[in-house]
């Protein structure tokens, strides 16, 4: 159905509209091969088997996350294959590794797309920037995609509190005639709430924007700067931990994430929230610039390159958690671990 978003009217899928029956009455001839048992891997082939569908995993056989999979339930040789077999096996093949390891396994998942199959994604990264990856899928496939807004972790934690997490969707080639039931009816069957039309190109340079922005890289930012502003003027690593992550989380944002912003100030004391709306216009202004310069990045090809440089290297990984370890070493994030110890419901 059509929504209003402020004045700009979007389309958007309901579980009303596209119930689950419909869905698994759109899909019952199909298998669903779930490729890489990352994040989304497990969220999402766990959250369609649950919801009844047929569907199986592919992993590199002999991987941590191989033992992880048999530990979730899948079986090898009856829903566990290694990443080729499952290819072979599968009509939806969803395309779940990490983005530079797409790279490396298209010429055989291309392989196995026949026609009539669907290729699935779960960003618009492989096909917007196929200059750098190569994956140009046949013609005679669908090519679709269902982002969910959020980690895999959520979208598995949510679907089991009996929540949902929403997700974007795409059609990038309709092969079949039966693109749009097939994503949708996918969307549905991973556990979105709602779904929030896109194309491939918008939601890769949105999604790019916002993990390197407000919801991950500015917001360490933001804290590391006010964290260390308060630590240079003598305040105690929990006082400066206290005003900068903990009280944001969890007494402030849950605030926010009910009714908005207006809300959690009007929550606040006059005091506070004399400060904050004189303070938060300087703030966007300071930052701004350092966001167009980042949505640039985006735009240009830069940050993909970026990170299929970085993630195609053998020891990623091992680099990824030098990089980790630093930040959970540093000051403030250990304050944070003797903190979140102390909230009284973690005793
Ligand atoms: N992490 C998340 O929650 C989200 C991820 N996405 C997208 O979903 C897709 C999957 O992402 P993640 O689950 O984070 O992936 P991930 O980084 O956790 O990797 C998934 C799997 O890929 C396998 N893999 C990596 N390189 C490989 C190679 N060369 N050969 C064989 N296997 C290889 C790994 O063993 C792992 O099981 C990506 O397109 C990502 O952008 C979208 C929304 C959120
Ligand atoms: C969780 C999510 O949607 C991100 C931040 O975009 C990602 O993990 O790539
Ligand atoms: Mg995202
Ligand atoms: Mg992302």
């Amino acid at each position: 159905m059509k929504l209003k978003f402020g004045s700009v009217e979007e389309n958007v899928v309901t579980r009303e509209e596209f119930p689950l029956e419909k869905a698994r009455e759109v899909l019952k001839d199909e298998v669903i091969a779930v490729l890489g048992y990352g994040v989304q891997g497990p969220g999402q082939a766990l959250n369609l088997k649950d919801n009844g569908f047929n569907v199986i995993v592919g992993q590199r056989k002999n991987s941590k996350t191989w033992d992880k999979a048999v530990a979730d339930g899948w079986v090898p040789g009856e829903t566990l294959f290694d990443l080729e077999e499952a290819c072979e096996r599968g009509t939806i093949i969803q395309f779940l590794l990490s983005d530079a390891g797409q790279i490396a396994l298209w010429p055989m998942v291309k392989k196995h797309l026949t026609p009539g199959k669907a290729l699935y994604f779960s960003h618009g990264f492989g096909v917007t920037y196929k200059e750098k990856t190569g994956i140009v899928p046949p013609a005679d496939v669908d090519v679709i995609l269902v982002a969910p807004k959020g980690s895999g972790t959520s979208l598995r934690r949510m679907f089991v509190e009996g929540r949902g997490l929403n997700s974007s969707y795409a059609i990038f080639q309709d092969g079949t005639g039966k693109a749009k039931d097939r994503v949708v009816a996918l969307g549905i069957g991973v556990g979105s709430g709602y779904l929030f039309e896109t194309d491939f190109y918008r939601e890769v340079t949105s999604d790019l924007t916002g993990e390197r922005g407000t919801l991950m890289g500015a917001i360490q930012g933001i804290f590391a700067a006010q964290y260390e502003v308060l630590r240079a003027n003598g305040h105690t690593p929990s006082e400066a931990f206290n005003e900068t992550v903990e009280e944001l989380t969890q007494s402030l944002m849950p605030l926010v994430a009910e009714n908005g912003m207006d809300w959690m100030y009007a929550n606040c004391s006059t005091t506070a929230q004399r400060g904050a709306l004189d303070w938060w216009k300087p703030f966007r202004d300071a930052t701004k610039p350092v966001f167009e310069q980042l949505y640039d990045s985006v735009k240009t090809g830069k940050e993909a390159q970026k990170s299929i440089d970085s993630n195609s290297k053998e020891d990623y990984r091992e680099k990824l958690e030098v990089e980790l370890k630093e930040l959970r070493d540093s000051e403030m994030w250990q304050a944070g671990a003797v903190v979140r110890k102390l909230r009284p419901e973690n005793n």
